[in-house]
């Protein structure tokens, strides 16, 4: 994982992160509230000792049995103890939620130790699972000699150096990790500018609250090269110099990204002019996106068991089995409690999402919980303003789904259709119900296009169905069926 790792360059949002990191002193003001919170009585139903049991989640560890694997994995890995603090919902549910932590840990390149999760009510106020946990939790780290501890959740500043003050190790959480993966796997100048913007506007809330107790700074150093002047100055705070850079980085960073957006926004009014549909490929993380653009286009697109492969979008030209053109595209993941930093960055890539004519939800069901990744995304559809685009949920991975948890999804989603990437089931009757879905070639037309209307002879082949065509002397006879708009510009030249 590189989040914290200072990298050297200066002013990048990595080496600011990685400083900041270094300093995470802040500690959130204990309020009045905090102090009722963690002195109210249970309500639970449960048994005190099982309420606050760690318990250890079976088959998390990652295996390493040959030992010069051990050693080269601790080169290049770091190794980590995954908490989880359960409040709600069952057993099942909280070791599925650490499962996930645990593929989003090795997805980030970490090797995980340990996995446990404890069920309270609440996390707590000061150092996420309480003191008398942390300790055990030490002692989990120490045995195992991990080097990072990874919290599913998000925590706040204070709750992350209290812990990290007991455990004695690196704690992160899982907004973290997410961004984390995130900056490894943008490869774009957009996505990589996405990410960044991202992991600062994560940094900036962590410098809340730090103030007045942090020292003076020396002055100098921390503007770094391309700081200069009115970076700094005698007397002020490091708080507020880091708070400017990063200020400064944002800003430019938006800047950038905003630029960027117009070019691909004139690409899509182009798209949208051109009357072409857009079908987009949407769902959770890992649910076989990528896989299921390459079935149906042969795309030859990034397919991983990893988290976030895919971040940069990909979008292919295909037709529909009579013809019709239309574009699909391959899209970012989703995942429960995406940050909120990062729903932000990528709002712009999402949105396409929403400006979709179509969108195919697939969905990973041979997973455990695939319903609560339906609902999951439907939460981020409505956040981004797609839940009106026509959905086609697409069941995949029907080869390797459990009988029971298809039939599960099948009540729940009656026109769902299923299908598996890998051995092609079910691909004929999507790509019907996607012809079925599109906008229809609903003009029937016979034109007679002159040689300089040539512009118009090449729309009729990509968004038309061409019955017959005929070169003449006079310029191009066609006879076609075409969609509504193209059969207003093609008024013109009919003839009989
Ligand atoms: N058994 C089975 N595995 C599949 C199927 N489709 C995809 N997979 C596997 O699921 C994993 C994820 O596939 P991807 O296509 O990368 O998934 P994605 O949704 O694009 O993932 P991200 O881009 O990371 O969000 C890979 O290991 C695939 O080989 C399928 O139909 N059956
Ligand atoms: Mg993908």
């Amino acid at each position: 994982m590189n989040t914290f790792v200072d990298r050297g360059s200066l002013d990048s949002a990595e080496e600011i992160f990685a400083e900041a990191a270094d300093r995470t002193a802040a500690v959130r003001p204990y309020t009045a509230e905090d102090a009722v919170e963690a002195g109210s009585p249970d309500q639970g139903e449960l048994e005190l000792a099982e309420r606050h049991a760690l318990r250890r989640v079976e088959g998390l560890s990652t295996e390493l049995t040959d030992v010069s694997e051990v050693e080269q994995r601790s080169l290049r890995l770091e190794r980590v103890v995954l908490m989880g603090v359960w409040t709600s919902g069952t057993q099942q549910d909280a070791d599925n939620s650490l499962i996930e932590l645990k593929h989003l840990a090795e997805t980030a390149g970490a090797a995980v130790l340990e996995g446990m999760t404890q069920r309270r009510r609440k996390p707590d106020p000061a150092t996420y699972i309480g003191r008398g946990k942390a300790e055990e939790l030490r002692e989990a780290v120490e045995s195992t000699g991990a080097d990072t501890l990874v919290c599913d959740g998000e925590l706040a500043p204070g709750q992350l150096r209290q812990l990290e003050d007991i455990v004695k190790v690196k704690v992160i959480d899982r907004t973290a990790l997410i961004l984390d993966i995130f900056a490894q796997h943008a490869r774009s100048r957009e996505g990589k500018a996405q990410v960044e913007l991202a992991q600062l506007s994560y940094l900036v809330t962590r410098l809340r609250g730090w103030g007045t107790t942090l020292s003076r700074q020396a002055g100098g150093r921390a503007g770094g090269g391309n700081g200069g002047v009115g970076l700094r100055g005698p007397g002020e705070t490091k708080i507020e110099t880091d708070r400017r850079r990063i200020s400064a980085r944002m800003s430019k960073l938006r800047r950038q990204i905003s630029h960027m957006a117009t070019s691909r926004d004139v690409k899509r009014d182009k798209r949208q002019t051109r009357q072409v549909p857009a079908v987009s490929i949407s769902g959770y993380t890992n649910a076989g996106k990528s896989s299921l653009l390459n079935r149906l286009t042969n795309a030859g697109v990034l397919v991983h068991d990893e988290l976030f492969a895919t971040l940069d979008p990909t979008v292919r030209q295909a037709r529909t089995p009579d013809g019709r053109a239309f574009t699909l595209s391959d899209t970012v993941g989703f995942v429960r409690h995406l940050p909120h930093e990062l729903v932000e960055a990528f709002r712009s890539t999402l949105e396409e999402v929403a400006d979709a004519d179509l969108i195919l939800h697939v969905v990973d069901a041979s997973h455990p919980d695939p319903e609560q990744q339906l609902s999951s995304v439907r939460e981020v559809f409505a956040e981004i303003g797609a839940e009106d685009v026509p959905e086609v949920v697409v069941l995949n991975k029907t080869d390797a789904a459990d009988p029971l948890v298809l039939k599960q999804l099948r009540a729940k989603e009656p026109h769902a259709l299923e299908v598996s990437a890998h051995t092609g089931a079910g691909i004929e009757e999507l790509i019907a119900a996607v012809a079925d879905a599109l906008p229809d070639l609903d003009r029937e037309v016979r034109v007679m296009l002159p040689y300089d209307r040539g512009d118009l002879v090449s729309r009729v082949y990509e968004e038309g169905r061409i019955v017959e065509k005929e070169h003449t002397g006079e310029g191009t006879r066609m006879h076609a069926y075409v969609p509504r708009l193209l059969a207003g510009k093609l008024d013109e030249y009919a003839a009989v």
